[in-house]
């Protein structure tokens, strides 16, 4: 059923939902666009919204063919809304999980796409800060490009970080989803630009081997594993690409690739990666995903989410495990320890059998989760102290306002 947003925009059919809101397929004076209709209890809040306004200029005036345009912010009554460009196509995440791994051309065809977005917003001064296969959208009317990949525009830039206000993300907290988050960010310092390289490669891991370098098991030990463990080598992967992988997964922010010189050198490889078929190798075990429980999730919408934006290709499926926000319990020292699920994930040979309870898409939807953590008591993982803090939210130590505005975007 249509629905008017502000004046100027109708919505008339749900594309897609994420934890922020909702995105529709719309129309406006100049044509189809996406919508997305941020949650209620988002667009209610009367500091967000003033930090919408603010933010404004910022988000619209990120011009660039490998981002999603933001064209408009709508503020009207109790909606909440950007009006974004209208993508045809899907994006990666449902590619991903019906291809499980793509072709090293395709795969890096796709991240030097997103590579050349980071590029612009961050000269821009603008950093992501939450790139994800869920966040990069592949327009299937654009020309196919190298392996037969469709251009790749990375969005919801800015996004997180208005949601991210300091009222909810207390300077003890952080939020993001864990597998593509820098070490950097779970230590407790500000997001810059390198972040988004850090994520960038995490994605372009994932898009060879088909599934994450770092994720697998508890959200807790994913986050120390970004800080202390070591990205293990993916068998096949021609020796140039993997250097510029294990660069820009370095520890050390500084130590990454800038984004324009990472989709130079991406576009560089692209000849020698010609015809080079998917990597043959399979998920490591996950290990067991019972050992915390979810006490809480955030105000979610209770039906399923739908994928696909504007599917030319049929949506792999609805997914309702990717739900987002999600509070978890304390562990204990022991979980943080390591043992088996604070290792570093080595890829099973072709054909090594999966040891029983590694159920990949159920470690998939664990480790897709957004998450809201102590990053105090991350620090102290990360440290090998043991014990975690519990945050609870309320914790007078915010940060000022523009703390992370002010974040410049190059490291
Ligand atoms: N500009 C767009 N054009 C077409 N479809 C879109 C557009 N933006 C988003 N979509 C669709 O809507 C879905 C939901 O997008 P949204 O950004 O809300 O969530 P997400 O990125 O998947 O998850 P989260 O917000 O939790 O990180 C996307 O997966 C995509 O299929």
């Amino acid at each position: 059923m249509a629905r008017n947003i502000g004046s100027r925009y109708t919505a008339h059919q749900i594309l897609g939902r994420g934890s922020a809101g909702t995105v529709w397929l719309g129309e406006g004076p100049e044509g189809p666009v996406a919508i997305k209709l941020l949650r209620e209890d988002l667009a209610s809040d009367q500091e967000l919204v003033g930090r919408f306004v603010r933010e404004r200029t910022a988000l619209l005036g990120l011009d660039h063919p490998r981002v999603v345009g933001v064209r408009d912010l709508v503020v009207d009554g109790s909606d909440l809304a950007l009006v974004m460009d209208l993508v045809r196509g899907t994006d990666l995440r449902t590619r991903l999980d019906r291809e499980r791994r793509l072709a090293p051309a395709a795969a890096v065809a796709i991240v030097a796409d997103v590579a050349e977005g980071l590029a612009a917003a961050h000269a821009a001064g603008v950093v992501h800060r939450d790139v994800k296969p869920e966040n990069i959208l592949l327009d299937m009317e654009g020309p196919l490009g190298p392996g037969g990949a469709h251009p790749a525009l990375l969005t919801d830039f800015g996004v997180a970080k208005l949601i991210d206000t300091p009222r909810r993300t207390k300077a003890t907290k952080i939020i993001g989803t864990p597998d593509y988050l820098a070490p950097e960010i779970v230590e407790g310092l500000p997001p810059r630009a390198a972040v988004d390289i850090y994520a960038l490669a995490t994605v372009l891991y994932e898009l060879l081997a088909g599934f994450t370098p770092f994720g697998g098991g508890h959200p807790g030990a994913v986050l120390r594993r970004h800080v202390t463990e070591t990205v293990v080598p993916l068998p096949g992967v021609p020796d140039e690409l993997w250097q510029l992988v294990v660069q820009c997964l370095a520890k050390a922010p500084a130590s990454r690739l800038r984004a324009s010189e990472l989709a130079a050198r991406l576009h560089d490889l692209l000849p020698l990666l010609a015809g080079m078929p998917p990597l043959d190798v399979d998920e490591p075990d996950a290990g067991p995903t019972e050992p915390y429980e979810e006490v809480e999730y955030a105000a979610r919408p209770a039906e399923p989410r739908r994928r696909g934006a504007v599917p030319l290709v049929r949506s792999s499926a609805t997914d309702s495990n990717r739900d987002t926000h999600t509070s978890m319990r304390v562990p204990g020292p022991d979980e943080l320890a390591g043992g088996a699920r604070g290792t570093a994930r080595a890829p099973r040979a072709p054909g090594q059998r999966r040891r029983p309870g590694s159920a990949r898409h159920r470690a998939g939807a664990v480790r897709r989760r957004r998450i809201t953590l102590g990053v105090a008591g991350l620090v102290l993982a990360a440290a090998g102290v043991g014990g975690w803090l519990a945050t609870s939210g309320d914790e007078p130590s915010a940060p000022p306002a523009d703390s992370e505005q002010s974040a410049p975007a190059q490291p």
